[in-house]
């Protein structure tokens, strides 16, 4: 008998409505489903309100869905809480002062997001095996962020706030890491360096990762498959294959994209 490899996020007839029974009524999202591997690094794209936030917040439960059924890694987290599911879908969102504590220091916000994820109080001591595992966490990055351990949160860049964001995200191995438009907040140069920064975790920790964004450069250059999203609904779904030998234009072309902050590079 041959084992059927388990999908990691299995999706199915996902549908969420907004304002159900107003006039202001949107379906936001329509029977969406899909099944993302073991390590896939899935870049979703679409245009404006085509329903890749909702997506990512019924994945991550910071919404319920109407009807359909979430699984993470098996586990069907549909009623879940967002605060239980977290430690399963780990997310960073465009914001870098949503990710991290400004009034913490770098090693406070670690030992907090490592804690937390362990469900245990975050007070215990900021030990020196923890400062040195959080050093050569920091150095990966390449951010320069290691040596501003003892720094504020606050006073770091946008662009090292969200790689912070990112490794608290990621410390305690999430199966799923989900990313909402996180580098749309930064300059470009800052932007690339993260999404560096995001491709080395992801990586280095397997991790299977759902990306939101409007920059169809890094869709091509970081997905391992391409999700377009229109309507609330699925409307094309690229394999690595399929997107190979593709540029930028190609898919603006082929797939209709209509998106007033598409980025092209
Ligand atoms: N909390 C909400 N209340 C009411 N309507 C909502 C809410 N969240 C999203 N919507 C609507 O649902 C639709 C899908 O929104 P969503 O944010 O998922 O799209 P998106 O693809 O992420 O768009 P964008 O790229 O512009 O961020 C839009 O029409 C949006 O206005």
């Amino acid at each position: 008998m041959t084992a059927m490899a388990q999908a990691m996020i299995r999706l199915e007839d996902l549908s969420k409505t907004f304002n159900a029974g107003t006039p202001d009524a949107k379906l936001a999202t329509r029977e969406v489903s899909l099944q993302v591997q073991a390590g896939e690094f899935v870049a979703i794209i679409g245009g404006n309100g085509a329903g890749k936030s909702t997506l990512l917040n019924l994945i991550g439960g910071a919404i319920a869905p109407d009807e359909g059924r979430v699984e993470i890694a098996g586990i069907d987290v549909t009623g879940q809480p967002e605060h239980v599911r977290a430690r399963q879908a780990a997310r960073v969102f465009q914001d870098p002062m949503i990710g991290t504590a400004p009034m913490l220091t770098v090693e406070e916000n670690l030992v907090l997001a490592e804690l937390r994820a362990r469900g245990r109080g975050w007070r215990a001591a900021l030990t020196s095996s923890r400062r040195t595992r959080f050093r050569a966490e920091l150095a990966e990055l390449g951010l320069g962020l290691e040596d501003r351990l003892t720094a504020r949160a606050g006073l770091l860049s946008g662009g090292q706030r969200q790689a912070l964001a990112l490794v608290m995200a990621t410390l305690e191995a999430p199966d799923v890491l989900l990313l909402d438009e996180h580098t749309a907040a930064l300059d470009p140069r800052t932007s690339a360096t993260v999404m560096q920064a995001t491709q080395r975790l992801v990586s280095a920790r397997r991790l299977t990762t759902m990306m939101v964004t409007h920059n169809m450069e890094h869709a091509l250059q970081y997905g391992t498959r391409i999700v377009m999203m229109a309507d609330g609904g699925v409307r094309a779904d690229l394999s690595s294959e399929d997107k190979a030998g593709l540029g930028v234009a190609d898919l603006v072309k082929r797939f209709h994209i209509s998106d007033d902050r598409m980025m092209l590079s």
